[in-house]
């Protein structure tokens, strides 16, 4: 037998294939860790937007917790679009009950194409139920901005957005940059570790709308690879890499935010790393 080490995705579908446990599947299988689901919600969407939406009842999301705590081992999670209060207060019951190891919150709130995933009373339960649970949380900006109740205009204010975040109790805060390029073109993330160190990663700017589940895409291979054993500050850069070379290496699906491509290879290099 090969043992493999195991992960899961708590989050909702997405009908077109490109974001949700869709893109964290595909990122999971990539980077060669087994995946399990824990379905919270399944939405009609496509590269166009979001049609419609529907949420699954808090009692059988509790059932996936148990059903996957009483025979899988799994090594860490990750949330995605909650969609509601109800359902977030779910998953953190889920998770109290059934610690599934290291949690990684993507607090997905609006998708590219405008629709809304987490309802306004939802960010109130996020921030007191699910953040203080959080190895590590993944806003982007308009989240980052949310979440801390003011605009985030420069690199100081995204300073002190991720201090504020780390305050409310998730151990490293990732304020993902990809909804603003820099003068020079750049994409830069900025990643505060729980030793309180902290690095701006940064990428030259695509040019392109085909960007479907770009922040899925990044927190599962950080997800996949934090199950293997990795430490986060040497998981970063290859998991910038790997969104980057998904989103470059663009693949012809759909006419609007187009998917990314979840064949491209960019590994953890050698066991040293851990
Ligand atoms: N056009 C782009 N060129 C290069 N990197 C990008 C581009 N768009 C997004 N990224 C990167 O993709 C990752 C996800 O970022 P972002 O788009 O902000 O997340 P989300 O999908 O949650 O809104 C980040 O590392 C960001 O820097
Ligand atoms: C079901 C579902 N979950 C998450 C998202 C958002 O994904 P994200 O990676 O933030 O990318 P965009 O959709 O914003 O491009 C989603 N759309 N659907």
């Amino acid at each position: 037998m090969i043992d493999v080490p195991q992960v899961i995705t708590i989050a909702s579908t997405d009908a077109s294939g490109g974001a949700g446990i869709n893109a964290d599947l595909k990122t999971f299988h990539n980077q060669g860790v087994y995946a399990a689901t824990i379905v919270v919600g399944i939405t009609a969407q496509n590269t166009y937007g979001v049609q419609d939406q529907h949420p699954i009842p808090a009692n059988f999301i509790l059932e996936e917790f148990k059903s996957i705590a009483d025979d899988l081992d799994i090594k860490a999670a990750k949330t995605g679009a909650l969609l509601d209060e109800t359902r977030v207060h779910a998953v953190a019951q889920g998770w109290q009950a059934y610690n599934l190891g290291k949690l990684i919150i993507d607090p997905v709130m609006v998708a590219k194409g405008g629709a809304h995933l987490l309802s306004d009373p939802a960010i109130e339960a996020l921030k007191n139920e699910l953040i203080p649970l959080a190895f590590l949380i993944t806003p982007n900006l308009p989240e980052a901005e949310v979440l801390v109740g003011n605009s985030l205009e420069t690199n100081s204010d995204i300073i002190n957005a991720a201090i504020k975040i780390q305050k409310m109790g998730a151990d490293n805060v990732l304020i993902k940059g990809g909804h603003r390029a820099s003068t020079n073109n750049e994409y830069a993330d900025y990643i505060l570790y729980e030793d309180g160190s902290s690095e701006w990663l940064t990428t030259p700017g695509i040019k392109t709308n085909r960007t479907h589940g770009t922040g899925d895409t990044l927190s599962s291979f950080i997800t996949a690879n934090l199950a293997k054993g990795y430490n986060l500050k040497s998981i970063m850069p290859q998991a910038k890499e790997f969104t980057y070379e998904a989103i470059r290496q663009t693949i012809n699906v759909g006419h609007g935010h187009g998917p990314l491509n979840h064949w491209v290879k960019v590994t953890m290099e050698t066991e040293d790393n851990q």
